[in-house]
């Protein structure tokens, strides 16, 4: 007996001590989320389904006002002014903010998740971490660098699989017109009846094997389709124009490591050529003509003269146009990119400081709809930093995180106000994907929100908490910036705080009915 004693009593101490370490660790856990147990409650920082949020600067459609916004259930049920709050809240139950800006979580219509097939680029895991820690609350992935790309209703599937459970904003997911499905609609009507929110296309090569390009005519017969669902299609505007015309041959536009060399192989004419077409189709989508229904939106313009112009003229007929910038042509200029910082490389190429000032201009004045990341990123091998080869370099740039504080810290030497930011970020966007739920702080909305302190800097160095994969890869490293994102909700569930997550990913997908 005694000899049995001494062996099970090892075991029993270390069955007991497992008991206590779990016991201490759920106390610990219950005492920070006291709910923590329901699962539910594991997608927010925050124990109250019922609560208010309070600040001195709330944007709200009717213009920034003092007040408080009433949060049940993951919708917004009343937004007060003044210092009076609806209900009877407990006083845990009212977060004051001060006068920390409350605003609509951005809505990025344009980013590359790459999962399935390309996680080690960019995934839903870490794509919508970063989106989350940037008060970014819903994102549209691109059907393309992912592998398969989404240019079916079957691969769609695969696309909505591999994000379950791992995403932490909403997502809503675009199509890829290619010409396969142009040519057979059965193939397009599939993938719109299984909810892509609209479709994507590139006019010149997207440098993924199964995305190949569209032509006027494919896009066209998508348009037809599109039509009868009422949603977008999203074009990257570029065709690849005849050289010699460009390029004038001499040592330093030969060299692979200076910017100017990439710059001169995608001039404007390239964007003006594609929306030159583009704008001979979109006459038909005026009211009453045989495409109404149907709309174009330009994807990431960086020329803001003959190309703008060109939208701008389509606009004032009436066509059912729009048209996005990124945050990388609104920040930087081809001036200031060093040689072989291939970071900076994407398509269509950052442009000189007259064309910025100039793509500003068109973004305050409206002419500019809203904007986007175009969060596009590789493996730094593909990056090939070391080498510096702006011509053989992957072209996308990595900034999901940033969207808000570097348009923000750039935009404000222009005038940008805080309205404005809300509207290009949240609104419009909202509006082109057809999300009526989402991007304004208005009553019966859900309670997607950025709380955001705009005077705050902060320097992106190694100690900022970066959560898109390479992060060395984000051009803005090493940049101070002002704007830090505070809070982010996602229909009511605290999703990110202080550089932490929410313990489970809780985010929907969107799927278009
Ligand atoms: N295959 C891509 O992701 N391309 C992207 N690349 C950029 N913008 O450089 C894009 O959106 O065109
Ligand atoms: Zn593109
Ligand atoms: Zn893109």
């Amino acid at each position: 007996m005694d000899q049995f004693l001494w062996r099970v009593l090892p075991l029993l101490t270390i069955l007991v001590s497992f008991g206590v370490f779990f016991y201490l660790q759920d106390s610990y856990t219950a005492q920070l989320f006291p709910l923590i147990k329901l699962p539910r409650d594991k997608c927010s920082l925050l124990p109250h389904r019922h609560f208010w949020i309070s600040s001195k600067r709330i944007v709200t459609p009717q213009g920034i006002i003092s007040g408080s916004v009433e949060i049940n259930d993951g919708k917004i049920i009343s937004v007060v002014e003044g210092h009076a709050i609806q209900g009877k809240p407990k006083q845990e139950e009212v977060i004051d903010y001060g006068d920390a800006v409350i605003m609509p979580g951005l809505i990025d219509v344009h980013v590359h998740l790459n999962e399935p097939g390309r996680t080690e680029w960019e995934g839903f895991d870490t794509g919508t971490r970063a989106a989350a820690a940037g008060g970014v609350t819903t994102v549209v992935d691109m059907p393309l660098n992912c592998y398969p790309t989404t240019v079916s209703k079957e691969k769609l599937k695969l696309k909505l699989d591999a994000a379950e459970d791992k995403i932490y904003v909403d997502v809503g997911f675009w199509g890829g017109l290619i010409p396969e499905n142009a040519l057979n609609t059965s193939i397009l009507d599939g993938l719109l009846s299984a909810g892509v929110l609209g479709v994507k296309s590139f006019m010149c090569p997207s440098g993924i094997d199964d995305f190949p390009m569209a032509t006027i005519d494919h896009i066209k017969a998508g348009l037809s389709v599109l039509a009868k669902y009422r949603r977008p299609i999203v074009v990257h505007a570029e065709i690849q124009q005849d050289f010699e015309n460009h390029l004038e041959l001499n040592e330093d536009n030969l060299d692979p490591r200076a910017y100017l060399t990439y710059l001169n192989t995608r001039p404007p004419s390239w964007e003006e050529a594609a929306i030159k077409q583009l704008v001979s189709v979109t006459k038909d989508t005026r009211k009453g003509g045989p495409l109404e229904g149907a709309h174009v939106h330009i994807v990431h313009l960086s020329d803001s003269s003959a190309s703008l112009d060109l939208i701008k003229e389509a606009k004032s007929h009436g066509d059912s146009i729009s048209v996005e910038t990124c945050p990388h042509y609104l920040a930087f200029t081809s001036e200031e990119i060093p040689n072989g910082d291939t970071r900076f490389k994407c398509s269509p190429p950052i442009r000189d400081a007259y064309n910025k000032d100039k793509l500003w201009e068109a973004v305050l004045e409206g002419h500019i709809d809203l904007l986007s990341t175009d969060h596009s990123p590789t493996v730094p091998e593909l990056k090939l930093m070391e080498e510096g080869d702006f011509l053989k370099a992957w072209g996308g740039i990595s900034s999901l995180q940033f969207n808000l504080p570097v348009t923000w810290s750039y935009g404000k030497k222009y005038g940008l106000t805080l309205e404005q930011l809300s509207l290009l970020w949240s609104k419009k966007p909202a509006t082109l994907a057809g999300l009526e739920s989402k991007g304004t702080i208005a009553v019966g909305n859900h309670a997607d929100i950025v709380v955001w302190q705009p005077e705050l800097e902060f320097d992106l160095d190694d100690d900022y908490p970066v959560f898109i994969k390479h992060s060395e890869l984000s051009a803005y490293m090493g940049r101070r910036l002002s704007g830090k994102v505070l809070e982010t909700f996602v229909r009511g569930n605290l999703v990110f705080k202080d550089g932490k997550h929410a313990p489970a990913p809780c985010g929907v997908q969107i799927l278009a009915k």
